[in-house]
């Protein structure tokens, strides 16, 4: 790295910027992070508190300006402070006057989720996402065969704990069954324009399933893990393979029928699929049944009494205990809303408080360790660690 990489608490790169004739159209207070001979300059091309931040790129190079594709949620211009390069794939930004779970998002500007994007997509792509203190919650994949019951317990959970789960709406384009309602249930679309999307590198993931295209979303997942809470998936388990194959990392839970002819009652009782789908889903269910016992998932849960299932599905994500994956919310303080940034002799990365006056919550110095962090779009970097 040495010298290719400089942050942006360098003045030096401002004036690198201007003598390379600074196009970038920010207003007001922008960074700028050079990684491997280009600046990553970012800043509000609206005046207002809530304008989102915007990325452009100068290549030394070429001397070209460039207009990355820009993922995830961008955080607004009014409180992100300043960039600080944290390896060579990410840049992590702090905003003052903002709670633990709001103060760090990170630019990833060459991630494998990044990278993937970019041989989709072409160009140059960037990517926002949240940080997390600790481990934070990691989502949830539940699969199984169709009529298991993977909706019933899915809707359980997330009626018993709807401030810490959020669910994936997935698209497909299959017709909406009665009572099915468009963006809560799935987003019903059409197969040309899921195909384009696809292409578009839109989702995350997608697999044809009894016929039908069905995927999760890039922005499916964000919605969840923008607001904080612990995201589920209900995908098959083509879909699964992909998620394992991706940077998201999940817990993997597949749900099994007791036998294959209560299966077949619970998919004929619930009333929505014609006989010959009705066909189709058992025979894809024995195929996946087999599949589920191949080391893929972490758990298998047998849904034969329902309340018993949901029992141990309950257990096994630690809600039967006071005990919560998501350490984020043991470390309670708010950022001050002036602060300088520094390096100690670790490494580590240190916000002193410029505040003149001193308040309940707010640190003189917080102290950011983040040679643990991982994950990261679409979803949390997790792996922050903090101590004030
Ligand atoms: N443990 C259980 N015992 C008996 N019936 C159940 C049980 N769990 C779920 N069911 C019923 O089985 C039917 C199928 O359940 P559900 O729709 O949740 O399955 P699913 O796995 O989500 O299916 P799909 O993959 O097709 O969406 C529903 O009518 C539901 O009420
Ligand atoms: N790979 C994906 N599979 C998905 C997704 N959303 C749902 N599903 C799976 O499809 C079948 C059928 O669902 P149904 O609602 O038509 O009964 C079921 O196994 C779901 O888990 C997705 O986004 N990706």
């Amino acid at each position: 790295m040495g010298q290719e990489i400089q942050e942006n608490f360098s003045a030096s790169l401002h004036e690198t910027l201007s003598a390379c004739g600074d196009d970038s159209d920010f207003k007001g207070h922008k960074t700028i992070t050079e990684i491997f001979g280009k600046l990553y300059v970012v800043g509000a091309t609206s005046e207002g508190a809530e304008s989102p931040l915007d990325v452009k790129l100068f290549d030394k190079a070429t001397g070209k300006w460039l207009a990355p594709t820009i993922l995830g949620k961008k955080p607004n211009s009014s409180t992100v402070h300043s960039g600080v390069l944290v390896t060579n794939d990410r840049i992590l930004f702090l905003k003052a006057d903002s709670s633990a779970n709001e103060f760090s998002y990170f630019l990833e500007v060459d991630s494998k989720f990044v990278r993937e994007r970019k041989d989709l997509l072409g160009g140059e792509v960037v990517a926002w996402s949240k940080g997390s203190i600790g481990d934070g919650p990691k989502p949830i994949v539940i699969s199984g065969p169709s009529g298991v019951g993977k909706g019933t317990l899915i809707n359980k959970l997330m009626k018993d704990f709807p401030s810490t789960f959020g669910f994936s709406v997935s698209h497909t384009t299959r017709a909406p069954r009665e009572k099915e309602v468009n963006g809560i249930h799935y987003h019903f679309t059409e197969r040309e324009v899921m195909e384009t999307e696809i292409k578009e590198g839109k989702f995350l993931e997608s697999a044809l399933v009894h016929g039908n295209l069905y995927g999760t979303s890039v922005e499916a997942v964000e919605a969840v893990t923008d607001t904080g809470k612990r995201c589920i998936l209900d995908i098959d388990v083509q879909g699964a393979r992909s998620v394992r194959a991706s940077t998201i990392e999940a817990i993997f839970i597949f749900i099994r029928p007791p036998s294959f002819e209560e299966l077949e009652k619970r998919l004929r009782d619930r009333g929505t699929e014609t006989e010959e789908q009705i066909q189709k889903r058992l025979r894809n269910a024995r195929k996946e049944i087999e599949e589920g016992k191949e080391g893929l998932f972490d758990h298998v849960l047998v849904n034969d009494d329902l309340e018993s299932c949901y029992a141990n599905l309950k257990k096994l994500l630690g809600l039967d205990s006071m005990e919560t994956s998501n350490k984020a919310a043991s470390v309670d303080f708010r950022t001050p809303s002036s602060f300088t940034i520094s390096r100690d002799a670790e490494n580590n990365i240190v916000i002193d408080s410029q505040d003149t006056e001193t308040k309940d919550g707010i640190p003189k110095k917080i102290v950011l360790d983040v040679s643990s962090v991982r994950g990261g779009a679409p979803g949390r970097t997790r792996g922050l660690t903090v101590s004030i």
